[in-house]
């Protein structure tokens, strides 16, 4: 057929043709050593010949490109198969295009190579999938729109296109056909990156890029699925024939070209969640990326969705990939920090590390003679806890950083030497030894490798973001550990002792996330008061709108900015709970110990999935390792997945015939320096003592859900008729008094709670304050029951037995709580063995306060004394509080009482807002209590008060005759006391 060109046109066509080869030669000449080594798997492509000759049937079709199964090794076989020919590729000559003219130019070629529907559509479908099913196309097929099995096919056939692109250049130029002109025009449009739609590199556009070797690839961007070439070069396609290469000598550099164009795209995947403890891994194919996968010890592959799936333990090691340039994989979502490591990038990438994880792969004890294992002992060194075997001294003396314990009787070593160490151990027939677990490798990763520098000094964090209120207010072994959190991105275990301010290191380390909020506070019930507080009081820029305490599982779980709710009613919220939470604070991690709770298992998995997560606890782990577990699978899901693995190592797990007992303890040193290394903090008050003040004084916001609604009523009507005044002095004190007994009946639900809330918490020794008899009643009945062992001293209290009690709990560890009268154990005795006072009721003279606080904070103390004061929103305490401020800051300036009392506290402000009626109110306190500061006063006053308690409940009406059905005696005092007014 007569090619229609001149003999001009020819000329051109073929000078260009050559002048174009030439650039390639040039280009591939430079390039060439480099893909070679890159790509090893190029020469199985130059070997395919023999596999291509006859066109594909569908089991081999499969075969060749269905190995994304483990057990199917068949696209390795092949690669293999190919090698060993030893035959030269040349690239297809024809191939269908699935539009337009490259297809007509193509059709007849070798209608067998690809078959392509000739109607494929970019259908939707295509959207929802990452990928495809081996199979050969049916005539059916053809006439379907594109689908996931067709995709294959325009997959691969768009790899044919280039090396057809090639071919075709030559060809049509020499042929000087016209139309194939045309075809060859369109592509080289393609092939310069510019392809008009339709063509086979227009698929690229559309998100399909060449995978030669297989189904499996897609990448989802925006609504488009996009598919990346991998390096893995070209597919042989099916049908080709190589002996037709119309450009003779030419092969190698088209092969090469079209290889070189692979190596600059890349295949796109992402880690998506599989289930709580794994994840998957969606990515097209990649032999390099497979061979990785294999690797991994929890791999597991879906036939279904053809998709690999890992624990995510090996999540860290996926970044391995990164050394596979072709392949980038977008990280899981918020898992990302959960299962990051303290590993530099350099050494995950590490093959030593690789070989290291290995040894610890599938590891199971055997039933060799000599039985031991390796076991951390501190952050450079492992020592081998393992009986005599002479063959075994004779591998340790092969190594140079050998150590032998005298006393231990155990050799250790550096652990650079490990995997040495265990290569020798595994030459020995009749020992095993328990490698190292994988969380250990992974966190001190560093010290494994000789070249690495062995000490990473935290860096300073940069809070310039944070409020300057909370950053200038930490003490500096605070700032370590905002400094720590966030070293750990934002995941940590902060275990500070008791007291040492873990909530405002806590509310600095959220706000460097503020970015990431809305953050949610679960805490026990009785301190979600105190957490709103410390947030008004630390972070002012904030809104107080911005923070809501959550009361009722119906209220939105993240309503607001800042979100407080206890573990009770989060476990409570179920339909919540699937919510992605970004930041997370636990106080009082421990609370989540057992796993069996409703509270842990609402928390869980909310923590795992979270992007932060800052668990606080003075006491993680109040009597056994296991109690550990669940706050470590919190902050790292990835260190021990299952518990077991975890019980094994740490708690000593036997197998008993009732079952699994998992209260004992195994190798907790190495426990310690494992947490300490990766995941927590912890500072002993005895370290950070000079950065401490001598008191720490805390105000514990009572909830009010704590008053039923009867007290309710009655504080509320107590508080009217306050407003309303009063005839004479006499009336206005009766209903103070009645208004303070009020607060007593209201506060005792609360005051017991925050009590069993502290002695859950660890508290071992602490005093209790309260005035009314019902609240000191109330506490030593509780505290009887749970059987837990306090003394208590109040006004009935023979003064001969006062020091006695006083004795028996500073120095016997049978006593926990001191359950002290206000009144009457203020002052002459000493509590120095309790650094914690806990005042369940307030007084007005905050001189009888701090005496009682004195009680503990006094010669003999060795710590900073913690002092909570607990008080009720909606009580007489908001007026007691502010006025016990007023008169404390009155006296701090006249130089006779500490002028920061009211600093060291939260919510000065918070339980009194000055509104008129209040104002009223306040006033009426203050002309009452304030007047009168002498004790003869005071003492009359609380008589009065004793009197109107043991009269019981009293009517509303407040009066005194009703008031005191007391003793004679009592009612005398009484009298002299209102009359002296
Ligand atoms: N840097 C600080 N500046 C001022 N006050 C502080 C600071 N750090 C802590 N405090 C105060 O010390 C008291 C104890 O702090 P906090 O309640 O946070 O301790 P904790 O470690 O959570 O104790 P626990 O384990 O008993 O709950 C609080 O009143 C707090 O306001």
């Amino acid at each position: 057929m007569s090619s229609g060109l001149t003999e001009e046109q020819k000329r051109k066509i073929e000078e260009n043709r050559q002048k174009a080869l030439a650039r390639r030669a040039e280009r591939l000449a430079a390039q060439q050593d480099g893909i070679a080594k890159k790509l090893p798997a190029l020469n199985s492509f130059k070997s395919c010949q023999g596999s291509l000759q006859q066109p594909l049937k569908k089991e081999n079709h499969h075969a060749r490109f269905g190995s994304h199964h483990p057990q199917d090794s068949s696209n390795h076989d092949v690669q293999k198969s190919l090698q060993m020919e030893g035959s030269h590729w040349s690239p297809p000559q024809a191939a269908p295009l699935y539009r337009g003219q490259q297809k007509n130019y193509l059709e007849g070629s070798n209608q067998d190579l690809v078959r392509q529907p000739s109607s494929a559509k970019w259908s939707p479908m295509m959207q929802d999938s990452l990928s495809y099913p081996h199979s050969d196309l049916s005539s059916q097929e053809q006439s379907q729109p594109l689908s996931h099995s067709n995709l294959l096919h325009q997959t691969t056939y768009c790899s044919a296109v280039q090396c057809l692109a090639e071919q075709c250049h030559s060809r049509v130029s020499a042929s000087g056909d016209p139309d194939s002109i045309k075809d060859l025009q369109t592509l080289d449009t393609s092939s310069s990156g510019h392809p008009p739609v339709g063509t086979t590199d227009g698929c690229e556009k559309l998100g399909m890029v060449r995978n030669p070797d297989s189904e499996h690839f897609a990448k989802k961007e925006g609504s488009i699925l996009q598919f990346y070439g991998t390096k893995n070069p070209l597919v042989p396609v099916k049908g080709a024939r190589p002996e037709n290469s119309a450009v003779a000598g030419s092969t190698g550099n088209l092969l090469a070209t079209s290889v070189q164009r692979k190596v600059h795209s890349i295949l796109k995947g992402k880690c998506v969640k599989h289930s709580e403890d794994r994840f998957q891994v969606n990515i097209g194919y990649n032999a390099e990326l497979i061979e990785m996968f294999r690797s991994l010890p929890s791999k597991k592959y879906d036939p279904t969705t053809k998709m690999w799936n890992f624990s995510l333990e090996d999540y860290s090691h996926l970044k391995a990939v990164e050394q596979i340039p072709s392949i980038t994989l977008s990280p899981l979502e918020g898992v990302e920090a959960a299962t990051k490591t303290s590993m530099p990038s350099s050494v995950c990438k590490s093959p030593h590390l690789i070989s290291l994880l290995k040894t610890c792969a599938g590891w199971k004890k055997s039933s060799a003679a000599v039985n031991g294992k390796c076991v951390l002992i501190s952050h450079s060194r492992f020592e081998v806890d393992i009986g005599y075997a002479a063959s075994l001294i004779g591998v340790f003396k092969q190594v140079n950083s050998r150590n032998y314990d005298m006393k231990t009787r155990k050799w250790s070593f550096l652990l650079e030497d490990y995997l040495n160490l265990m290569e020798l151990v595994k030459s020995l027939p009749d020992v095993e030894v328990e490698p190292l677990p994988k969380p250990i490798i992974q966190t001190f990763a560093a010290q494994f490798e000789k070249s690495m520098p062995k000490t990473s000094d935290i860096p300073e964090a940069d809070l310039s973001g944070v409020d300057p209120k909370v950053v200038a207010s930490l003490m500096p072994f605070q700032r370590e550990g905002v400094n720590f959190a966030i070293s750990r991105e934002g995941r940590l275990l902060l275990a500070d002792d008791m007291g040492l301010g873990k909530t405002i290191q806590a509310i600095c380390i959220a706000a460097y996330y503020r970015k990431e909020w809305p953050l949610l506070v679960i805490a026990p019930s009785s301190v979600r008061f105190t957490w709103a507080e410390a947030f008004r009081r630390w972070l002012p820029s904030l809104s107080p709108d911005s923070i809501s305490v959550i009361a009722t599982s119906k209220d939105c779980l993240l309503a607001r900015l800042i979100n407080v709710v206890s573990f009770d009613l989060l476990s409570k919220m179920e339909k919540q709970l699937r919510t992605t939470l970004q930041v997370v604070i636990v106080d009082e991690s421990h609370f989540l110990k057992n796993v069996k709770t409703a509270r842990c298992q609402a928390a869980l998995p909310l923590l795992k999935a979270a992007k932060r997560v800052i668990l606080l606890s003075g006491t993680p782990a109040m009597s056994r390792p296991a109690e550990l577990y669940t706050q470590m699978a919190a902050v790292r899901p990835s260190f021990f997945p299952q518990f077991q693995a975890f019980a094994l190592r740490y708690c000593d797990a036997k197998k008993k015939p009732w079952g699994w007992d998992y209260s004992g303890s195994s190798n907790l040193g190495e426990l310690k320096l494992l947490l300490e290394e990766s995941i927590m903090i912890r500072r002993l008050k005895s370290e950070v003592l000079s950065q401490l003040p001598a008191k720490q004084r805390k105000v514990v916001g009572v909830a009010p859900e704590g008053i039923n609604a009867r007290t309710k009523a009655e504080l509320a009507e107590a508080a009217k008729q306050m407003t309303r005044g009063y005839k004479n002095k006499q009336e206005e004190k009766e209903a103070l008094i009645l208004f303070y007994n009020r607060t007593a009946e209201a506060k005792i639900h609360s005051i017991i709670e925050y009590i069993l809330y502290l002695l859950e918490s660890g508290r071992e020794k602490f005093l209790v304050f309260a005035h009314h008899k019902l609240i000191l009643d109330a506490i030593s009945e509780e505290l009887q029951k749970k059987h837990i062992g306090s003394i208590r001293i109040d006004g009935s209290t023979p003064s001969a037995d006062r020091q006695s009690l006083c004795q028996e709990f500073q120095f016997s560890e049978k006593y926990a709580v001191a359950i002290l009268s206000l009144t009457a154990a203020n002052m002459g005795l000493t509590f120095s063995s309790a650094d914690l006072v806990v005042f369940a009721e307030l007084f007005w003279n905050p001189g009888v306060l701090m005496q009682a606080e004195d009680r503990a904070h006094r010669i003999g103390q060795t710590s900073s004394v913690d002092i909570h004061y607990l008080v009720a929103k909606g009580t007489a305490d908001d007026y007691l509080w502010p006025m016990i401020q007023e008169k404390i800051k009155v006296l701090g300036e006249a130089g006779l009482s500490e002028a920061n009392f009211s600093e060291t506290a939260e919510a000065t402000e918070y339980f009194y807002k000055r509104n008129p009626k209040q104002q009223t109110i306040l006033n009426l306190f203050q002309r009452t209590f304030s007047e009168n500061t002498d004790s003869i006063d005071d003492d009359l006053l609380v008589e009065a008060m004793e009197a109107s308690e043991d009269s019981g409940p009293q009517p509303s009406s407040g009066k005194t005759g009703e008031l005191f059905t007391t003793s004679p005696c009592k009612q005398r005092h009484i009298s002299d006391y209102f009359c002296s007014q």
